[in-house]
């Protein structure tokens, strides 16, 4: 898939771990409400595996097609192949994005970049877009780095004026907008849609 920046601005991330109802409903609502681009991230306690996580990431990558909206395999490059994903996010301490390029030339690449060390030691002509955070103090990721805050968006901006920057951590209605303002392409979240009382209003204000 020809990778379009836009598809950064308003970028869900989500498991069954991170619901605590049906997470196609959930999905389908923030679909509607207008979600840019979709990350399956299938991870940590209480979350499906094997065949379950499987049968989950199928239903939800139809969804994801009926509403022409890219869909993105967190981690499970086997995954992301079976299921035909647009994009894969990988971290740091996952597969090589050297061996992910190798394999899927035309996927789109996201890149978790967490400090400066990582940002000079990345392939970053390799990715499409580079996964910043946490900006803010989140509790949904269990082993999550030490808060990066907003000025490192903008320390990241300074040195790659160019680079394609989604924010993510502890994202809110109340802060997206900050992120942006400080350089970031777009916000990627959890918690501010699946914990939202109204998704399309949560959506309308990130
Ligand atoms: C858009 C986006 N940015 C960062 C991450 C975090 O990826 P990673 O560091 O590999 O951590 P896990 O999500 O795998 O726990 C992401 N998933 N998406
Ligand atoms: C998946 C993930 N990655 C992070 C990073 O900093 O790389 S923070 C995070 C969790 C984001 O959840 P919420 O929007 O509920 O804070
Ligand atoms: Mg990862």
């Amino acid at each position: 898939m020809t990778f379009n920046r836009n598809i950064l601005r308003k970028y869900f991330i989500m498991g069954s771990q991170n619901c605590n109802r049906d997470p196609e409903a959930v999905l389908q609502e923030a679909l509607a409400a207008g979600i840019t681009a979709f990350q399956f991230r299938e991870k940590g306690s209480g979350s499906l595996q094997g065949e379950e996580k499987l049968q989950l990431g199928k239903r939800l990558r139809e969804q994801c097609r009926e509403y022409e909206v890219p869909f993105f395999v967190n981690d499970d490059i086997e995954i992301a192949e079976e299921l035909e994903a647009d994009g894969i996010h990988v971290g740091q301490d996952d597969m090589p994005v050297e061996e992910i390029r190798a394999k899927f030339p035309d996927k789109i690449i996201g890149l978790s970049i967490s400090t400066q060390e990582e940002l000079e030691q990345s392939p970053l002509d390799l990715v499409d877009y580079i996964g910043v955070g946490p900006i803010f103090a989140t509790s949904t990721k269990e082993d999550a780095k030490k808060v990066a805050g907003l000025e490192w968006i903008h320390t990241i901006r300074r040195q790659f004026s160019d680079i394609a920057i989604v924010a993510i951590g502890g994202i809110q209605t109340e802060n997206a907008r900050s992120a942006i303002e400080a350089g970031a392409d777009g916000v990627s979240f959890i918690t501010a849609i699946t914990e939202a009382q109204d998704i399309q209003d949560a959506v309308d204000t990130l």
